[in-house]
């Protein structure tokens, strides 16, 4: 959490708008420290009486001032114009991309078993800012609590139009098509499994290299996400630091007619805006986007008997008031060996006082034969009883334990969160919604013999 790494372009790197193909910085939360000019970020002061190259120092601060020093997060941007230089800001239309977006608080919440199809792709250009559609939430973006869940599904970039959430931190899961993200402390390109991290408000544009493009985003309300400690499993492990990538400074020095587009308060907003706001020539600190290889998480389990808790598989914990039980949790379920002998291996029957919403990223999931397909999603929310499908069930509990197994070419992966999740009108009449899931476990069959030995099961 400590390194200061500090790269410079080649000198020479001043075209209007710099490309840079050096790659990243490793580390999550590093204090990181990167130019594309040479000499870019002042030395030893960050608001220097004039800032180097007439640019315009800013703070960004991810957490309140006075932070513990652990958990504080701000970045030092040296940028062409300030944030502040923009036209006023009004509604973006009705402020909800005509109800797609938000209102988690319309319909009464089900304790029923939920699942949905994949999206379609969108028949008119669509830009990801446009495509992105709520399927679920909590919490209170008003109070910093909580999350939303929204789905994308676009197949235009985002031509001179740029995007911030002041709501939350962006969770971006991409499940078909690969996204090039151009912020303003640089460019993060990321692909199905991978995600990608942007923190609270850091505006930036998506670019569409595939043409199209589908995945999932976890809008964080709360304290941003986080490693987990690893506790007895060591200092190595699930996700490793290094394995986080946050950009190189890249900047464009471009002006034109456009568009900012803000969320605030569960709204979105525009402003015009005469120049992109992509300007940022170097920056330094620890409040930055990032992104991670989900294909890098060193998965842990059971080596004896019993499947473990799914906080096995924790990547990232957003963190509430109450130590240990967490706003979100990013969990995923990825290729591995299972060994656990004498042992029902899949994912047991439960229900649990968090609420999970869960996606596909490719592959199929162990506890479920059919019906959690590639960009599909589940919810089960607080108690709602759930587990393996009757299939899955029989399978595994004939299944021969006394060799390893190895669960391949999947990616699942979950948004648990202590408070329960509430789906939107949206979610609940789309076609998408699966009005069968209750079957999976309509065939399950009684094998309850009380003349049985308890040896027999
Ligand atoms: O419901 C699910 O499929 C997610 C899940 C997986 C697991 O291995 C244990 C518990 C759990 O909720
Ligand atoms: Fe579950």
């Amino acid at each position: 959490m400590t390194a200061t790494l500090l790269d410079t372009a080649p000198a020479g790197a001043t075209t209007a708008q710099t490309r840079n193909t050096t790659g990243y910085q490793s580390g999550f939360g590093n204090e990181f420290a990167t130019e594309a000019l040479p000499g870019a970020l002042p030395v030893g002061m960050n608001s220097p009486q004039r800032a180097p190259y007439g640019l315009y120092a800013e703070q960004l601060s991810g957490t309140a001032f006075t932070a513990p020093r652990a958990h504080n997060r701000r970045s030092w941007l040296y940028r062409i114009r300030p944030a502040a230089m923009h036209q006023p800001f009004t509604l973006l239309g009705d402020g909800q991309s005509n109800g797609r977006l938000g209102a988690f608080d319309e319909v009464p919440v089900p304790p029923n078993q939920l699942r949905w199809d994949p999206l379609p792709m969108p028949q008119a250009p669509t830009d990801f800012v446009d495509s992105l559609l709520t399927m679920a939430g909590n919490g209170d973006c008003h109070a910093q609590n909580g999350c939303a869940i929204h789905l994308y599904a676009a197949n235009r970039s985002m031509a001179g139009r740029f995007f911030y959430s002041a709501d939350g931190e962006l969770l971006i899961v991409p499940q078909h098509g690969r996204l090039v993200l151009a912020t303003e402390f640089g460019v993060l390109e990321v692909e199905p499994q991978e995600i990608a991290l942007v923190p609270r408000g850091c505006r930036f544009r998506v670019e569409l290299p595939d043409g199209e493009a589908r995945g999932y985003v976890c809008e964080n309300f709360g304290a941003a996400f986080q490693l987990p400690d690893l506790g007895p499993i060591g200092s190595n492990g699930l996700a490793n630091p290094r394995d986080f990538l946050t950009p190189h400074a890249q900047y464009e020095d471009v002006e034109g007619d456009f568009e900012l587009v803000a969320k605030l308060g569960g709204r979105l907003w525009r402003a015009s805006i005469g120049h992109s706001p992509l300007d940022v020539v170097a920056w330094h600190g620890n409040f930055a986007p990032s992104k991670y290889d989900l294909r890098r998480f060193n998965t842990i389990g059971s080596i004896s008997y019993d499947h473990p808790d799914p906080s096995i598989f924790l990547v990232l914990q957003s963190p509430s008031d109450t130590a240990g039980v967490d706003n979100i949790d990013f969990v995923i379920f990825p290729p591995r060996w299972l060994a656990a002998e004498n042992t029902f291996r899949p994912p047991w029957f439960h229900r649990n006082i968090a609420s999970e919403f869960m996606g596909l990223i490719h592959g199929a999931y162990d506890a479920k034969a059919e019906g959690f397909v590639p960009g599909g999603s589940s919810l089960h929310n607080c108690m709602s009883g759930h587990g393996p499908d009757a299939e899955t069930f029989e399978k595994a509990s004939q299944a021969d334990t006394s060799r390893p197994h190895k669960v391949d070419a999947t990616m699942a992966f979950m948004f648990e969160t202590r408070l329960m999740i509430r789906p939107t009108r949206f979610a609940l009449e789309t076609a998408q919604l699966q009005s069968d899931y209750f079957e999976c476990w309509q065939g399950i069959r009684k094998h309850f013999d009380p003349k049985a030995t308890p040896e027999q099961g």
